[in-house]
């Protein structure tokens, strides 16, 4: 009998559905169909792929709330969220729909009159993808549009917690017309496809989205066959409140950024430096806001913080609480949690910190979880110091309304994305990517086609 997996809802522990788990042998005709596929798909010409995208976005668009109500039960993630996250994953395949038309060539003066030289951007081949449960959507067209656009075939592995909804992203790929195998997905555990992906000759690029000792292993492993990789990796985001800022704005723009997807982001503000002269106010004000969100089942209408994702999830989180009140953290808002062990479900309630410090883990390392940790800080040099000290580089954000300190904050902070009084910089029409640990490539904008494609340069002689 055909293995499978069960996807549960973090909310109520309720089997929502089994999966078919694909075995090697699958997986390896799979990668051999895509790899077949290629031959035609990268033939197709570039207005075709880009009305096919079109297409592509309006069937996921037409089934928006059925996406979003899919993505709300395996994610846990409030409604209001998800329908978010499907405009998101949409807003990539658009975007790429129309860069697929852009993929432009150029030619260089040659240095000898008998000759002409031009350079072609080419398709590099089957892509395989591996994306994370966070953003069961959009992280996934992030990676498939900009392929196809491109004119590679593509495979997916979804995470075993949240499959469903990139299981019907994919059917919904086919319905406007993209080849069956050119658009695939594989179920199963993430080892044993990253060694598969891996290990294959027909696979030409390994694009991740995920934890970051993952990433490196897949890194290591992709070395054998020199395949390409994107890397979107951890982060550890911190948040700059200087002594200029406009607190209510800050306040505001932190809450956006900390309790998206019950703080389960890369990009959520993880680390809070505000300027010891206004930290009190600041603190205050948002503890008071955090204590406002309503945490409860995602389908809730009004809900603002669903589950988090599952147990280890919440161990972490828990760890990283209890960790920072014993070393002298005063809580000025959550350390609250609904745990039902039995249905596995966990929630954690809205937590703020005061009073931290460097040797507390959750300064050190991604908390993935509701919880703002607040530190001071007397000078910018300070901040930017405690900013750049852990291995992640992903996003950061600022908050101040002097062009000196904001120059000085973007120049030094070793972040990929910057938010300038900003808690929601990420778009599909923006480079996203981090330095460091965090990753290798970037996603989205004009940059984000580029490692779909190879350069080649053609050199005709003899034409005296
Ligand atoms: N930089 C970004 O754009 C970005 C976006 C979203 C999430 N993330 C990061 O992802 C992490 C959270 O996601 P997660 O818990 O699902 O991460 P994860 O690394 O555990 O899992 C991500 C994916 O990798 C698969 N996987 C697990 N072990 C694997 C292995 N040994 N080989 C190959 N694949 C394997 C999983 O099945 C899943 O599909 C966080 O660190 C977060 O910061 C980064
Ligand atoms: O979790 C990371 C991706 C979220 C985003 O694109 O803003």
């Amino acid at each position: 009998m055909a293995e499978t997996f069960q996807v549960k809802n973090p909310a109520t522990g309720e089997v929502i559905q089994e999966v078919k788990v694909d075995t090697a042998e699958e997986v390896n005709k799979k990668l051999e169909k895509g790899h077949e596929a290629f031959k035609k798909w990268s033939q197709v010409n570039a207005h075709k792929r880009s009305e096919l995208l079109f297409k592509w976005a309006d069937k996921i668009k037409e089934n928006k709330e059925s996406i979003a109500e899919v993505m709300t039960k395996e994610n846990g993630k409030p409604i209001r969220e998800s329908l978010g996250e499907v405009d998101y994953a949409v807003s990539y395949v658009l975007w790429y729909a129309e860069e697929a038309k852009r993929i432009y060539g150029r030619t260089i003066p040659a240095s000898a009159e008998s000759k002409r030289i031009l350079v072609t951007r080419q398709p590099i081949g089957l892509v395989a993808a591996i994306t994370p449960w966070n953003f069961p959507a959009a992280m996934m067209t992030r990676k498939a549009a900009p392929a196809l656009a491109a004119g590679c075939t593509f495979i997916v592995k979804p995470a075993v917690e949240t499959p469903l909804t990139t299981i019907r992203l994919i059917e919904l790929a086919h319905e406007a017309g993209i080849p069956e195998d050119a658009v695939q997905v594989v179920n199963g555990s993430g080892r044993m496809m990253g060694e598969l992906f891996t290990s294959s000759k027909l696979v030409r690029k390994i694009t991740f989205t995920g934890s970051t000792p993952v990433g490196k292993s897949l890194i290591r492993d992709a070395a054998n066959n020199v395949q390409h990789v994107t890397m979107e990796l951890g982060g550890h985001a911190p948040l700059i409140v200087a002594e200029d800022a406009d607190i209510d704005i800050a306040v505001e723009q932190t809450m956006l950024t900390k309790f998206r997807n019950a703080g389960q982001t890369c990009v959520c503000a993880n680390r809070l430096l505000v300027h010891e002269s206004i930290a009190d106010e600041f603190a205050a004000k948002f503890a008071e806001r955090a204590k406002q969100l309503k945490v409860g089942n995602g389908l809730d209408k009004d809900t603002d913080v669903g589950p988090v994702i599952n147990k280890k999830g919440y161990e972490k989180i828990a760890f990283q609480i209890n960790d920072a009140i014993e070393k002298g953290a005063e809580v000025l808002a959550g350390n609250q949690f609904d745990v039902d062990e039995e249905k596995g479900s966990y929630f954690v309630y809205p937590t703020v910190l005061k009073d931290v410090t460097h040797n507390m883990d959750i300064m050190q390392e991604e908390t993935f979880g509701p919880v703002a940790p607040i530190v001071t800080f007397k000078t910018l040099e300070e901040a930017v110091e405690i900013a750049n000290s852990t291995p992640y580089g992903l996003a950061a954000y600022f908050f101040t309304n002097d062009y000196k300190t904001g120059t000085y904050l973007h120049e030094n902070l070793d972040f990929g994305i910057i938010g300038w009084n900003d808690g929601a910089p990420s778009a599909a029409h923006v480079p996203f990517g981090g330095m460091k640990e965090s990753g290798l490539g970037r996603e989205g904008g004009i940059e984000g086609i580029e490692p779909y494609l190879e350069t080649k340069y053609l050199s005709i002689g003899g034409l005296e």
